[in-house]
């Protein structure tokens, strides 16, 4: 499809700062002191809650937004500095793609991806080879002459993602670009995704609030919590050992270890006098995802273990468990140093009186 091969390009905040000035005087600081490296050729996901600053950072990806303070580096270029040529440069080198699609309804599918390639004088019958191959490579050809109108979600979102590889960029910008989608409909859009990173080494940074899309796509993971990155690695070592209480609350979700109701009204974060049951997340990691450690703590130690929740999952290829479950809090000390000797990692969540 393309004539020389892309590479993807690597993108690095440096201690970057973004403010904006409010309405009513004063200023917001949107990103805050962020340093992060995304590595070139891979799947980033940087997620965080509403306001926390996700797009603000991807903008400052593009020049859309320029920073206040520090740099932003595609490629080794300062994208925050950049003006005139140099810009337009570095933006036909970054692609992005939108969850409101941004299509423009009066062109077709084909009219639509020719866009960025019209913008940047490529002649006329190169237009419309390359176009054709764009709407292969997303599976539209028997589309290219729709209206934006006549599309799914999802088939627009296609058009999306072929109008930004127009140009050829090495690096795909993703705003939440499965949030409009339905569950089928997004696997199939980040299957896409993986594949087009695969096929032409591209970056990819995108932006969720859902840390299921990081799970199924992302290589590395950065977690960004009221304008600065809290937590910050790959998706395998962030799900399996999580630091930052906001990294905790995304996982809790997908992870299949959401604390029963009966349990939710009753748990202590203190021990209580008296007879207990001490709450534990048990995470099995790498080789010891599939081993019988419960089974092994109760012949050693001789302690009945209550499962309360649980899942094995898999991110990319490797599985990891997680469990939960409740033991005697007399004997919790003794258990959790059994396990971490084995190689699993623990977590006390609460008390049960
Ligand atoms: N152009 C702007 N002018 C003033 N404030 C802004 C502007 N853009 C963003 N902000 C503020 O900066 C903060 C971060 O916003 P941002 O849109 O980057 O967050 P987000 O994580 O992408 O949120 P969402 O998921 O809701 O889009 C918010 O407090 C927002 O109100």
């Amino acid at each position: 499809m393309s004539e020389r091969a892309p590479k993807g390009a690597s993108i690095v905040f440096e201690t970057v700062g973004k403010a904006f000035t409010k309405p009513g005087g004063g200023t917001v600081s949107a990103v805050d002191d962020v340093s992060l490296t995304v590595e070139a050729g891979a799947i980033t996901g940087i997620i965080g809650r509403s306001g926390a600053g996700k797009s603000t950072l991807l903008r400052m990806a593009n020049g859309l937004e320029r920073p206040t303070s520090g740099k932003v580096l595609v490629g080794g270029q300062d994208v925050g500095t950049a003006q005139g040529a140099a810009l337009r440069a570095i933006r036909r080198d970054v692609g992005m793609i939108f969850q409101h699609f941004n299509l423009l309804a009066s062109r077709t599918v084909a009219g639509n991806i020719a866009l960025p390639l019209e913008v940047a004088g490529v002649p006329k019958p190169k237009i419309k080879t390359r176009v054709a191959d764009l709407i292969d490579r997303v599976g539209l050809t028997a589309q290219a002459d729709r209206y934006p109108a006549e599309l799914s979600g999802g088939q627009k979102q296609r058009v999306g993602i072929a109008r930004a590889l127009a140009t050829e960029p090495k690096v795909l910008l993703s705003d939440e670009a499965t949030s409009a989608l339905d569950p089928n409909t997004t696997q199939t859009v980040l299957e896409l995704l993986k594949d087009i990173n695969r096929e032409l080494g591209l970056t990819i940074l995108l932006i969720t609030h859902e840390m299921a899309v990081v799970r199924d796509i992302a290589s590395h993971v950065a977690v960004i919590d009221n304008g600065k990155i809290v937590e910050a690695g790959t998706t395998y070592d962030v799900f399996t050992a999580p630091q930052h209480p906001t990294t905790r609350a995304f996982l809790s979700g997908v992870l299949g270890v959401t604390l029963p109701t009966f349990l939710k009204d009753k748990i202590q974060d203190t021990r209580p006098v008296g007879p207990a049951e001490e709450v534990v997340r048990v995470t099995f990691a790498g080789k010891h995802a599939t081993d019988p450690m419960l089974a092994l703590l109760t012949r050693d130690l001789g302690l009945q273990v209550n499962i309360l929740a649980g899942a094995v999952e898999e991110i990319g290829t490797r599985p990891f468990g997680n469990l939960l479950v409740s033991l005697d809090a007399a004997k919790g000390a003794d258990a959790r140093a059994y396990l971490e000797r084995h190689g699993l990692l623990t977590e006390v969540l609460g008390y049960v009186g």
